[in-house]
């Protein structure tokens, strides 16, 4: 069975290849493979050139090995969005394909211009990867396409043979934690505290504030199996992963950015929190609590305020409703606000990612002056915590998550990140017990948890 498709790809190839073009895309149709098995089978041959990518109505699952192509930017400003879209429009259109075509998956920075810590060292501000070999499954069918840029026919054979050979060799030793630090917890507490004198003081409306969760690990984190378990966790998120060199990054995140399919375009307010109750009865009151409260409605109604501006200047047809509703975490429940519009002719996803990031969900409000106040009072370099993580394919069409409820993997040690949004009436102390609830869906898929 697997020669048959090893067969039907080489078959394919060595008609193509040799082309003047770039680079070789061909897609074939496969027959049923789990996604985390083909992202398990790539821990030889490319680990740390992997990523994992499922959308939170499990429409799309994307897993990515190696690299055909890699797109980079350094660029602190705006101009990094168009940086990336312009390089894959030429990889595109110099590429020869045959099916479905390429893909790119990969990120931004949350805010370059904070001065970055070494642990982020392997995530510049924008990185999109072209994989070798990227599995797709869209409803049940499942497709594998192959980028071939320099590889020759043999090569390709030989890691074809090893992807689809490969035994589950998941080791049974687990690791676990060693050592748990919170990390400037209490100059996170004083920010707040002083973000929220800013706000009285009328310098700021809203910024949100993010804190660290340090976790060391007995042995190596086995990275498929923490996918795996945010799987069974968090079902109605995004689940993503990106490995860059050493590092991982990886989380589930339930905020949508963007999403794109042809003119019609997506996405969503969320903001304001509480946890979930212990039974039926008392969820729905936090719920109806959530739904009522003040301060949660501002938190909310700034996001939903900016979202419609950027909205209404580059789209038709916006759609929002008047009053938000409660979506369901496992362990939190948001304010949630979704929207719809037709994009006007000519605006890419690009162009949407770089008006809306960050909205003030993420960020704050006015958006230049809270990303400036998070650059200077939060006790962390965000990295790409908080940014847009997601996909674009040949025809600009894609999704982009924010990367919350995440965290960045080195070998054997974790760092989680959590913000809340703070405005007048936050108390620094339930702000404080708002990123516990926010940083369980990362620990206990750390921990392997299964409830
Ligand atoms: C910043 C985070 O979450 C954001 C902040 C929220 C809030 O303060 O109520 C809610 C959802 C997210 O937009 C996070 O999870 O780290
Ligand atoms: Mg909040």
């Amino acid at each position: 069975m697997v020669t048959l498709y090893q067969n039907k790809v080489i078959d394919q190839l060595r008609h193509v290849l040799g082309k003047k073009e770039h680079m070789v895309s061909i897609t074939i149709r496969m027959e049923q493979i789990d996604p985390l098995a083909f992202f398990s089978a790539g821990e030889t041959l490319f680990y740390g050139q992997r990523f994992y990518w499922s959308d939170c109505l499990h429409e799309r699952t994307f897993v990515g090995l190696g690299r055909a192509q890699v797109i980079k930017s350094n660029e602190k400003t705006k101009k990094r969005f168009r940086d990336v879209e312009r390089e894959w429009k030429q990889i595109v259109e110099g590429a020869f394909i045959e099916g479905q075509g390429p893909l790119m998956f990969g990120g931004f920075a949350f805010d370059p211009l904070k001065q970055s810590d070494e642990h982020w060292i392997e995530f510049p501000s924008a990185q999109f990867v072209v994989p070798t070999f990227l599995l797709t499954k869209q409803r049940d069918e499942i497709w594998l396409t192959v980028n071939v840029v320099h590889e020759s026919l043999n090569q390709i054979e030989e890691m074809i043979d090893s992807l689809f050979h490969t035994r589950d060799e998941s080791d049974s030793h687990r690791a676990h934690i060693v050592k748990k630090e919170e990390v400037a917890r209490d100059q996170w507490l004083r920010s707040v505290h002083y973000a929220t004198d800013l706000i009285r003081n009328d310098a700021i409306e809203k910024v949100v504030l993010a804190r660290k969760l340090f976790l060391s690990f007995s042995e190596r984190i086995d990275r498929s199996h923490v996918l795996h378990e945010l799987h069974e966790q968090q079902p109605m998120s995004y689940i993503f992963a990106f490995e860059n060199g050493s590092t991982c990054f990886i989380g589930a995140s339930p905020e949508q950015l963007v999403r794109k399919n042809g003119h019609m375009c997506e996405t969503a307010c969320l903001a304001g929190s509480i946890r979930r109750g212990h039974t039926v009865k008392e969820d729905e009151e936090l719920g109806r609590w959530l739904l009522q409260d003040d301060k949660n409605r501002r938190e909310h109604a700034f996001v939903v305020d900016m979202i419609k501006q950027a909205m209404n200047e580059v789209c038709t047809e916006v759609v929002i409703p008047n009053e938000p509703t409660l979506l369901k975490m496992r362990h939190i429940q948001h304010l949630y606000t979704p929207v719809q519009a037709k994009v006007k002719e000519g605006v890419s996803i690009f162009s949407l990612v770089e008006r809306l990031h960050p909205t003030p969900a993420l960020g704050g409000f006015p958006k230049e002056k809270a990303v400036q106040t998070i650059r200077e009072i939060e006790p962390l370099d965000r990295g790409w915590y908080a940014a847009p993580i997601g996909w674009v394919d040949a025809n600009g069409n894609g999704e982009f998550a924010v990367a919350i409820r995440s965290a960045l993997l080195e070998d054997n040690k974790a760092h989680l990140f959590a913000g809340c949004g703070i405005v007048a009436h936050s108390d620094p102390h339930n702000e404080y017990e708002e990123t516990n609830v926010k940083f369980k869906p990362m620990l206990l898929a750390l921990e392997g948890e299964q409830r």
